[in-house]
């Protein structure tokens, strides 16, 4: 018997007739089925929501802040229920699960800090100035598939934060982890604030117009974030856009190659490589190639990929077969135009389930192979020579994206001078994949819009509304 899921809408747990089956990657057999919301469920949700706005917008800082206090709470009390359900339902092993669940509840708790305070513009004899920020009203929060709780709780803790209350929507294919946490949101929050609902693909399109949803923020790739700055153009919703990135790393010729090739290796291979900011294009001075290269490919031979759930298992299967494909097609344009293999290059082997690409590591293929010019989201690494600093930073900036990249050097003042001529919203020294929850995280070009996380990401939230009092002219 199939595990049935309910949505949240309006405090209570609800499903409909219609179900949609999710598939665990690592075996393609269905673990649960989770309800097919249309319209009217989720005029139900906004509506919910609408009217939780009332009361929520008004309710002190203070009072919000302790509910996404309580949100970051329960999440942490069922970190072993909770990973153990994300890696059935996304595929990533037990320890990245851990790690997804106890850092969601780190970002919601240190979100939670945050305050909004007002600001004085002008304070003279003549006037007093003030902006203060007031909540933009009802939010649909539309996530994808690779890190489905960290995607949701960036969207709930800063929007109830903010005074805002939500309709989200989970991937399809991840939904299960999400609907468990909106059952232990259902005791912590209250009636209205956070609704979760889950539906076909007709549903993130009725969210984007819903005319009652003042705001959409949006992870996911860049094709569906332009649709919807379409959809929500019709009302001028507010929007955020974290989009896709083609993230380059490079090494500089002091780098200590023992020290970078296995960070090298996880920056790309973390969750499968599903991650907008894992190292997508490596590019590595000429000095160092070849030793630097043999390390990461000697290091990359004894991880094992395999299912999440058991032990051993470093790298998952791809979420979903479309992803697979898409990887699998990347791999195949790449043989078929006779780039070098380091490692992998092969499909798994025939007749065994589950969405499985082997490790693979390109020795530098071109610029314009399909495998470096696109976004692989997949386990995947193409290593790249370069001659001069310079030629690095321009091929590095050479792409539509602009989400973010690495510097590996000996020299951090020479990684800065690098990172700063860098075209993306993050730029990592000698680390990889770290997001503060103070920090402002938010893509360049082509990578989207707007922010998450720190003050900056807590004010997309708001308005912000100036209150000018002329002193000098009280018409008492
Ligand atoms: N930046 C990131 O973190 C991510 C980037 N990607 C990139 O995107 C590629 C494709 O992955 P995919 O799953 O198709 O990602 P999408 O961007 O299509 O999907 C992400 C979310 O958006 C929803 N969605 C899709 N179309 C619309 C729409 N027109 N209006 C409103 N919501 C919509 C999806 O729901 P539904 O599935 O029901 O349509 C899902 O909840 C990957 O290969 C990868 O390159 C993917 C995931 C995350
Ligand atoms: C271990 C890395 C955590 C990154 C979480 C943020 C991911 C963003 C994205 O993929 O959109």
């Amino acid at each position: 018997m199939v595990t049935q899921y309910k949505n949240l809408i309006n405090g209570e747990m609800v499903g409909t007739s219609e179900v949609l089956d999710v598939i665990n990657p690592a075996n393609e057999e269905v673990i649960g089925q989770v309800p097919a919301c249309g319209e009217a469920e989720l005029n139900n949700a906004v509506s919910a929501a609408r009217a939780a706005f009332k009361t929520w917008s008004k309710t002190p800082i203070e009072d919000r802040r302790k509910v996404v206090q309580a949100i970051a709470g329960v999440i942490n009390e069922n970190n072993d229920e909770l990973f153990r359900l994300l890696t059935a339902e996304q595929g990533k092993p037990h320890a990245q699960a851990q790690g997804e669940i106890a850092g969601a509840a780190y970002m919601a708790g240190s979100q939670a800090t945050l305050d909004m305070d007002d600001e004085i513009n002008e304070d003279t004899e003549q006037r007093l100035s003030r902006t203060r920020r007031v909540p933009v009203g009802v939010v649909g929060g539309i996530v994808p598939w690779n890190f489905p709780v960290m995607m949701a709780v960036q969207k709930i803790a800063p929007a109830l934060l903010s005074g805002c209350t939500i309709v989200l929507k989970p991937s399809p294919f991840t939904p299960l982890t999400t609907l468990r946490l909106a059952e232990l949101i259902k005791d912590v929050a209250p009636a209205g604030v956070v609704n979760i609902i889950t539906g076909e693909d007709s549903l993130g399109p009725l969210i984007t117009s819903h005319p009652d949803i003042d705001k959409i923020t949006f992870t996911g790739s860049t094709a569906t974030g332009k649709k919807i700055m379409e959809g929500a153009s019709k009302d001028l919703k507010r929007i955020t856009l974290e989009l896709g990135g083609n993230d380059a790393s490079i090494v500089l010729p002091d780098a200590n190659v023992e020290k970078v090739a296995e960070q090298l290796f996880w920056s790309s291979f973390t969750n499968a490589g599903q991650i907008c900011v894992a190292a997508k294009r490596i590019y590595i001075h000429e000095d160092i190639y070849d030793e630097l290269s043999a390390a990461i490919a000697a290091y990359a031979k004894n991880v094992k990929v395999g299912d999440g759930s058991q032990q051993g298992t470093a790298v998952g299967p791809v979420q979903n077969k479309k992803q697979y494909e898409r990887v699998l097609e990347l791999v195949q344009d790449a043989k078929d135009n006779g780039y070098k293999f380091l490692v992998g290059g092969d499909q798994k082997e025939e007749g065994i389930p589950g969405y499985y690409v082997p490790i693979t590591i390109l020795d530098n293929p071109p610029e314009d192979a399909r495998i470096v010019a696109e976004e692989q989201f997949g386990p995947v690494m193409p290593l790249m020579k370069f001659s001069t600093t310079d030629e690095a930073i321009s091929r590095a900036n050479a792409s539509e994206y602009g989400l973010a990249g690495a510097v590996w050097t000996a020299n951090p003042d020479e990684g800065v001078r690098v990172a700063e001529q860098l075209e993306t919203g993050t730029v990592w020294v000698n680390e990889f994949l770290h997001l503060s929850p103070f920090a402002p995280f938010g893509g360049h070009k082509q990578s989207g819009f707007g922010a998450e996380y720190g003050k900056e990401g807590l004010l997309e939230f708001t308005y912000p509304q100036v209150i000018t009092v002329k002193k000098d002219n009280v018409p008492a």
